[in-house]
């Protein structure tokens, strides 16, 4: 295997707070692997960083061998990144905002329609490719921005917390189409999550952030002998490493952040 994802030494601090604190991990090509962490941990930083969106202050990390510093257009082309933040509008069709996204990505015009039904087509949403996205469920609008990440046939895809907020079906549906992705294409996903059943059962490797700083990594199995044991659910593996901070579904802040999503979709 060969790591197309290569991080060393990265760090970032904001003032007094380091964010992310020399780092250090690799990814291996067609890996699910998850970063977990709780709140503020340093999960989005060291994602904004590996997608060229913040300058690490110091280390290096390199996306199928281009510097994310040096070479961020390149890394650019070949990524593709769904950020906790919603980033599909509202007011237009499914269909049309992925023209948008079509257009961005610098797409050839013959080429669009072609790639835009087949992203339709593999996310599950070719019948509601003329509706108002505002009418569209959340867990619809997260596979309508999988879709839009995917559009210019990334090799590594980053998911910023792709199932938060969803209730457990759309959960399931999410994940099965991001499965597909790396098994019909071979992509790489990098993704975090708070849902440790799910990280546990669909990530091959995992890394547990805490304070900035890497406590664990490894496959789920390992992980669990790390902490002598083998039984043990991720959970527990993660109370472990990160001294009790696990943050289950409904919290305030998922809802919040559920809720802002509502708003943002009219
Ligand atoms: N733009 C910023 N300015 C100042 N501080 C920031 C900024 N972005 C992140 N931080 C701080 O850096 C730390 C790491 O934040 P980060 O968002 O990377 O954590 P996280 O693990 O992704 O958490 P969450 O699960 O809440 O998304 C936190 O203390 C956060 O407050």
């Amino acid at each position: 295997m060969t790591a197309i994802i290569q991080v060393d030494g990265l760090s970032k601090s904001f003032g007094e707070v380091r964010a992310v604190n020399s780092i250090s991990f690799h990814v291996e090509a067609g890996e699910v692997f998850g970063l977990l962490g709780p709140n503020g941990a340093g999960k989005s930083t060291t994602i904004k960083m590996l997608t060229t969106l913040l300058p690490p202050d110091a280390g290096r990390a390199s996306i199928g061998g281009y510097d994310v510093v040096r070479h961020a257009t390149m890394v650019r082309r070949i990524i593709g990144y769904v950020p906790q933040a919603l980033s599909a509008d509202g007011s237009l069709t499914g269909y049309e905002n992925l023209l948008v996204f079509a257009k961005l990505y610098d797409i050839p015009r013959r080429e669009r329609e072609g790639r835009i039904r087949e992203a339709l087509k593999f996310m599950g949403l070719e019948e509601a490719a003329d509706r108002l996205v505002r009418t569209y469920s959340g867990g619809m609008i997260r596979r309508l921005e999988i879709a839009q990440s995917m559009l210019h046939q990334p090799t590594v895809l980053f998911l910023d917390e792709p199932t938060i907020g969803l209730d457990p079906v759309a959960r399931a549906a999410v994940w099965g189409h991001i499965m597909r992705l790396r098994e019909e294409f071979g992509m790489t996903i990098l993704l975090t999550t708070h849902y440790m059943e799910e990280a546990d059962g669909l990530c091959r490797r995992i890394a547990i952030m805490h304070l900035g700083n890497i406590a664990a990594i490894g496959t789920p199995a390992e992980l669990k002998a790390s902490i002598g044991d083998p039984e043990a659910t991720l959970d527990k593996v993660f109370v472990h490493y990160t001294g009790g901070e696990l943050e289950t579904g409904g919290s305030y802040r998922e809802a919040s952040r559920a809720r802002r999503t509502a708003r943002r979709l009219g």
